[in-house]
């Protein structure tokens, strides 16, 4: 019988295996782009890539053929339709028919073709809206979900849940990973879409530059959020991927949380806007706190590197090389 504590099999062979084949989704985004700098750093050389224009994860068919002739020894799968509160609230089919779509079709078909291990990532948005603080993993399940991410929320549920299906079932080794709120280089800026760090950093640089006595920020300010540096967050994917195999999933953040008014205050002292921040509080606030329980994961040996302050000035140099510049 499979697993279903997470107490068994410390593997370690992932970092033995550098020449493996690794397919990793999503590789242009925020975390899938951290994933292959990390993986590419410990010396990893046999690494699948394909855009979402050469190959669209939500095509069953074009998803198994994918695997029938690639055959990846390993899957990470960082491949999703991703946005903040906003997003979220307005494309609900989207969020969750896209993210059903593309995990159900990497996951069967990594399994189907001899996958070895497959990372699949969620999100602290699984856990109910009133979790306890901090969210242990047993939280899952346990109540209502916050309305603004319920859809999306129920994917990566289904996600976890599937991939645990799949080891009962199968005895196939997918594990889940649930990040908290990320941010670093190659993050969505878009002004509306995109989560609330780059959406401040994006709307702060434009006030700065355009001489602007305000800038406006969504919803009340008292929400709590915790913020992880990708580059750690791709860290502990890799450690994930070599030392366990277990059935519940595992938060991964980086157990600091700032409420918005105050990462809105530190935004604006790492891009030195001088004016105010007015409150648009007919933008909703979503879940009012969602720390999450990163006991699991340390005790496995694992804990996080990169401050916010560090990682927000880290991310506005690249912000300002990589978007501003390149604009000009
Ligand atoms: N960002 C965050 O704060 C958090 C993210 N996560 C999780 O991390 C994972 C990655 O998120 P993140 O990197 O932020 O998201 P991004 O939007 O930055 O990247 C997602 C990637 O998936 C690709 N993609 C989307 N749809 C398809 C498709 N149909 N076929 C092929 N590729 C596709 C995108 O390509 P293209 O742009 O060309 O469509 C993009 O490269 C997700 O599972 C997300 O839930 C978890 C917690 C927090
Ligand atoms: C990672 C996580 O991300 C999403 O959840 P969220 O944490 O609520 O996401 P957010 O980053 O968009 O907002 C955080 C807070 O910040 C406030 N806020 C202020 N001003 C802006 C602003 O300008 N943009 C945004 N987006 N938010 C703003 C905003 O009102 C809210 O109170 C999930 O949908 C789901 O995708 C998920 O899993």
């Amino acid at each position: 019988m499979a697993d279903t504590t997470g107490s068994e099999m410390k593997s370690g062979s992932f970092m033995l295996e550098k020449s493996a084949k690794i397919f990793v989704a999503g590789h242009r985004g925020l975390v899938g782009s951290a994933i292959v700098r990390k993986l590419q750093d410990q010396g990893f050389t046999n690494l699948v890539l394909q855009t979402h224009s050469e190959l669209d994860l939500t095509s069953q068919s074009d998803v198994e053929s994918f695997f029938a002739t690639e055959k990846p020894v390993y899957v990470i799968l960082a491949a999703a339709k991703v946005g903040g509160i906003h997003a979220n609230n307005t494309y609900p089919a989207d969020f969750i028919g896209v993210n059903l779509q593309i995990q159900t079709n990497v996951i069967h078909s990594a399994y189907k073709h001899g996958v070895k291990k497959l990372l699949f990532l969620g999100s602290s948005c699984i856990y109910p809206k009133f979790a306890p603080q901090p969210i242990p993993e047993s939280a899952l399940l346990t109540g209502p979900l916050e309305p603004t991410n319920e859809w999306y929320a129920i994917a990566k549920i289904a996600g976890i849940k599937m991939c645990q299906a799949y080891r009962l079932q199968h005895q196939w080794d997918a594990i889940s990973g649930m990040p908290t709120n990320l941010y670093g280089q190659n993050d969505n800026f878009h002004p509306e879409n995109s989560h609330v760090l780059p959406a401040l950093m994006r709307r702060f640089h434009e006030a700065k530059a355009n001489n602007a006595d305000e800038v406006v920020v969504w919803g009340s300010g008292s929400p709590l959020r915790e913020f992880l540096h990708v580059d750690d967050l791709a860290d502990a994917c890799v450690f994930l991927m070599d030392q366990y195999s277990g059935f519940e999933h595992v938060n991964v953040g980086s157990g600091v949380e700032v409420t918005i008014k105050e990462l809105a205050e530190l935004v604006k002292e790492v891009v030195g806007f001088k004016g105010k921040l007015v409150w648009d509080t007919t933008k909703p606030d979503g879940t009012p706190r969602k720390l999450m329980d990163n006991s699991k994961l340390a005790s496995l040996g694992w804990t996080p590197k990169i401050s916010l302050k560090d990682g927000l000035s880290q991310t506005y140099e690249w912000y300002l090389e990589n978007v501003v510049q390149k604009k000009q």
